[in-house]
Formats: C-alpha cells, structure tokens, sequence
C-alpha cells in the first residue's frame, strides 16, 4: 500500500483545470479549430442527401459537378483545419506535460525525508514515471481527441434531428445506450485503476527492494523469501490487472451493441417513412450516413474515457503530492520562544514529546530535554529504546505526535529545508554522492558559494585534492567513483558549508573500518567545531567524552547529567556502563 496521498477526484478536476487555464489561449485555439473542422465534417452527408433528391428531381450534370466541387472543398478545408488543430493540440499537450514533471520533480523535493523514505523508491519512481508519462500523454494526445469527438457527436446529433426528428430517435437511442454503459463503467473503473496503479508501484518496490539488497539476500539466504514475497506481488498485480479487463470487455460489449441497434432500426424505418412520404429518399439518405458517421466519434470517446479513466488515477497518484494548504503556523508559547516564525536563538528544546510510526504505538513517551548551545549530549540505551527515532526528531526530519522539538522557539519541523539545515544536520552512515560534479555535490548544502568556500571545506576535512579535474571532476559510478572514506569526508564537507549550529550524529562512523575510521574522524572533528552536538552513542565509549549523557530506556528519558555524576550513582547509566565494560 501507499503511503503517499492520493488526490480525490474533486481535486484531480481542479488541478487539471488550473493546468488547462494557465495554457487557455492556446486551448481555446485547439477548440476553435476543431469546431470549425467538425462543423465542415457535417457538410458531406447532408450534400449528398441533397444530390440524391436533386437527381430524382432531374438535375443536370452542372448541378452535379457543383455540389460534387462543394463536397470536395468541404473535404479539403476540413483536413487542413484538422491538421492544424491536432499540430496545436501537440504543443499545448506536451507543454502541459512539462509543467506536470517540473511539479512533480518540486513535490517531490519539498516532501518531508521521513514521508520519502517511508514512501519507497518504487512508489515515488512510478509516480514520477509511468503516471506522469501518462498524464501528459492523455493532456496531448486524448484531451484535444475527446474533446473534438465530443463536438462532432453533438453537431452530428443536431444534423441528425434537424434533418429528420423521427430517424435521428434511432441515433439518440444508441446514445443512450453508450451513456448507460459508460455510467456502470465509471463508476467501478476509478477504483480498479487505482488499484491497478498501487499494485504495478508495490511490485516495482519488490522487485527494486530484492535487487538493492541482492548482496544481503544472498547473504542471509533470502533468496526464497524474496521469490515469494516478487511471487505475491506478480500475483497482486496479475489479479489488480485482471479486474480492469473483466471491466473493459463488459463496457465494450455493451458499446458494441449501442452502435448495432440505430444502424439496424434506421435503414427500414426510412424505407417505411419514405413509403409514407413523411421523410425524403434524401433525408433517409443523409440520416444514414449521419449514423455511420457517429460511429467513429463514438468510438473514439468510448476508447478515450477508458484511456482517461487510467490517467485520471495516474493523476491522482501525480497530484496527491500537492500539498495541503499550509496552515499559517501558530506561534510557539514554548517556554523561552518568542512566538515568531525566525529561531530567536541556537537553543534546542524537546517537551512533552511523543512520537508513534505510523500506524504504530508510542515509541516515545513524553520527552523533555534542553541543549545547551555548545554542548556534546550523548544519548545512550539499549537497542530500541528510541534513540535513532529521538536524533530524527531532534534534527526536524520527523514531527512530534505531540509536544514540540523547538530551536529558538520555533518548531524545527515547520522550517523550511534550506532554513533547518542552518539549523540542524542530521550525519549518519550513508553519505550519498550525487551525479555531477564535485561542485555540484558541495553546492547542494550550500547555493551559490563561491569555489574559495568549497576548497576551505574540503580542505577542513582533510580531502586530498587529487581528483582529475579538481571541483569540475564528474562523480558517479560511471565517472570517479569514491571510496566509503572519501564519500564520508565528501559529506562531512557539506555539512561545514551548510554551518549549521547543531549536529545530530547516529552512528557516523560506527560501520567503517579502523583505518578508515580514523581518517574519518579527523574530518568529523573539523566539521564539529564549534557546534552543539548529539551523538547517538550504540556504543558506549562515544558517551565517556560527552559533556552530558541522556539515558533512554523504553522511550523514556531515564537519567541525564554528565558521565561521572551518573556513573556515581546506582541507576540504569551504572548498569549499562557496567555490562557494557563486562562484555
Ligand atoms: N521505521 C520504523 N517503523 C516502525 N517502527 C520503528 C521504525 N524504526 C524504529 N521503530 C521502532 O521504534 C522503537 C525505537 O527504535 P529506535 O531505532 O529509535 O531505537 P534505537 O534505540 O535507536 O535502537 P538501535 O540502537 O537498535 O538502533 C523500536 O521499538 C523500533 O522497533
């Protein structure tokens, strides 16, 4: 299942809407042009309808010829109109389509990182992928069709009641026939393709999962689980895709028959209306052509309502990452805060927080902490006892369920994320090199900076300025690649240009071996001078060297002060020092 939003169909309507108005020019041509085609269209049937009686009258060749020209230039117009109607409707579609993909590409950046990575690659890939390709697909290619068809039906349709009431019936009861099948279609149709859609992204994110991890499957030998676990999603997806088809053969059955039933009735019911003179061999005529006609508009909204059903899920998918009107953030009575919306100091304040992922219970249970700005704060506990979940919360990339993690009084979640990161830095041990140049990669925690800002970085954090190309070297697994070292140090760079006053460090350098460690500690030294820090301790001895020590148990913040006092005293601190030195 998602865990992103979907957009009601309510709000899918407004966002194309929106989309379509900030191109309205352009669209208001498309129609206008496609009017005028459609309208040329009706000429034909309703010129031969007259030729048919002219001739029974007994006109001459001349008349013939004339409205044979007439005809044809009707033709000629139509298709010039046409062609430059759908050339239009390319370019209004196709700019539409960029707009969508430049929305979705900022949606996505503006998501909170907790939201994106609870989300999944294979959710936010196939949002960003196949449902936005198929948004802009349906903006260039079926909205203008549909439209068009639907204009051609209604003009149709009029020629038909205006050419003979009695036979156009025939038509309108096929109509009638296609609206109530496309009613009963709608109705189940958004929710199978949404289901659909879910069920292609769940096992994108299966399959992307197992090869990801395809070190650690063979690894462990998950090799089964994970066949089992792309086997169930195949499954979920076969299933999710077999509902949409068992939809679409009743719709189209049904629509079959709507278009038999006027074709049927029409031919001898003129022939008995003609007998009776009620109607003209010419109106029977034209009506019928009128009706062979409808066909192909017909169809063509009948194949497009399908198609639009699948894009207006994909749509809910593209658009669900809008995001909700932002409430106007109330000011934080914190103790010490100002009530604005600018942190008045350094100072990080967590109170009466608690905290629960979602759809689980409370993991913590009502914290209250203060930092002093330049303190080392190590927090210790055993494994689960909330501390990785504390150093999210605290470094704003989770929101309290209640309570407030405040920095200058300001809650650090409703910063924005330029703003926190001059706030807060979260460090762990994935440091990812992102495609592009070496510059590329300092500049994202710091826009703008000149080269002397970034040399002075790197410089800081001990980086051996050996790369081909220096700043302009291109990084990636195609390019330079760098090592765990490198890439650590790569990052703890960024963190020095970002400056923020308070790092948060969960397991920064637990994983790395000791010579690399080393290396990279002296880089981390250099990227925490001078700040407030909180180290999230797995491992005790980070702890000895703090100014205070926080102890976690159970999602509880069960002793705090510096490690002598603590270790002084019998209390959980002594224990786990005790079994930690024991072990
Ligand atoms: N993404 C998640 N979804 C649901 N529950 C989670 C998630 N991450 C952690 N938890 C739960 O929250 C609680 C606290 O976990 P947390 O990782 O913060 O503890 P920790 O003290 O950092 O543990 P460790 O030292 O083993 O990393 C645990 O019960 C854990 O099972």
């Amino acid at each position: 299942m998602s865990t992103l939003p979907i957009a009601s169909p309510r709000q899918v309507r407004r966002a194309a809407v929106a989309l379509v108005r900030s191109d309205g020019r352009a669209f208001a041509a498309v129609l206008a042009l496609n009017a005028a085609a459609a309208l040329l269209g009706l000429a034909g049937p309703w010129l031969l309808g007259r030729l048919v009686d002219r001739v029974r009258a007994g006109a001459t060749t001349g008349d013939v010829d004339r409205i044979g020209l007439l005809l044809l230039g009707c033709a000629l117009a139509q298709i010039l109109l046409s062609r430059q109607a759908r050339y239009l409707a390319h370019r209004f579609g196709e700019r539409c389509a960029a707009k969508v993909r430049e929305q979705l590409l900022d949606r996505v950046l503006a998501l909170p990182a907790g939201t994106a990575e609870r989300a999944g690659t294979g959710d936010l890939t196939s949002r960003g992928t196949a449902d936005s390709t198929a948004v802009g697909e349906t903006l260039r290619d079926a909205a203008p069709e549909l439209l068009v068809a639907c204009a051609q039906i209604l003009f149709i349709l009029g020629a038909i009641l205006l050419v003979s009431p009695l036979l156009g019936g025939c038509g309108l009861l096929g109509v009638l026939g296609i609206a109530l099948a496309s009613r009963w279609y709608l109705r189940r149709s958004r929710p199978a393709y949404l289901a659909d859609r879910a069920a292609t992204a769940g096992l994108a994110e299966t399959l992307s999962a197992t090869a990801h991890g395809a070190r650690t499957v063979d690894a462990l030998g998950l090799g089964p689980q994970r066949l089992a676990a792309g086997r169930a999603a195949v499954a979920g997806a076969h299933r999710a895709r077999m509902r949409t088809l068992y939809l679409r053969l009743r719709f189209f059955a049904a629509i079959n028959l709507s278009y038999a039933v006027p074709a049927a009735l029409v031919l001898p019911l003129g022939a008995v209306l003609v007998a009776h003179g009620s109607v003209t061999p010419g109106a029977a005529v034209a009506t019928a052509l009128y009706l062979q006609r409808i066909v192909d508009p017909l169809d063509t909204v009948v194949i497009l309502l399908e198609n639009l059903q699948s894009s207006t899920a994909a749509y809910a998918r593209v658009e669900g990452l809008a995001p909700a009107p932002a409430p106007v953030p109330a000011p934080v009575p914190a103790q010490g805060g100002t009530g604005r919306h600018e942190p008045a100091d350094d100072r990080i304040r967590v109170s009466g927080v608690r905290y629960a992922y979602p759809d689980g219970p409370d993991v913590l249970h009502g914290l209250d902490l203060d930092l002093t700005p330049g303190e080392r704060l190590a927090v210790v506990g055993p494994s689960g006892s909330g501390k990785t979940t504390l150093g999210r919360l605290l470094a704003g990339v989770e929101r309290p369920r209640t309570g407030s993690v405040t920095v200058g009084g300001v809650p650090l979640a409703d910063l924005a994320p330029e703003r926190l990161r001059r706030q807060v830095v979260l460090v762990t041990q994935e440091h990812h090199v992102f495609l592009g140049t070496l510059r590329d990669n300092l500049e994202i925690a710091a826009p703008g900076a000149g080269d002397a800002a970034l040399t002075a970085a790197l410089d800081a954090v001990g980086w051996q300025h050996d790369l081909p190309d220096g700043l302009d070297t291109e990084l990636g697994p195609a390019a330079t690649r760098l090592d765990g070292a490198r890439a650590q140090q790569l990052a703890l760079a960024r963190v020095i240009l970002a400056d923020p006053h308070t790092l948060v460090l969960d397991e920064a350098t637990a994983l790395l071996d000791p010579a690399t460690a080393r290396h990279t500690e002296r880089a981390l030294a250099a990227a925490l001078t001078g700040r407030t820090v909180i180290a999230i301790a797995h491992r005790l001895h980070t702890a000895h060297d703090a100014d205070r020590v926080a102890v976690l148990a159970g999602g509880r913040l069960t002793a705090l002060g510096p490690h002598e006092d603590l270790l002084a005293e019998p209390g959980p601190y002594a224990d786990l020092w005790r079994t930690w030195r024991t072990a």
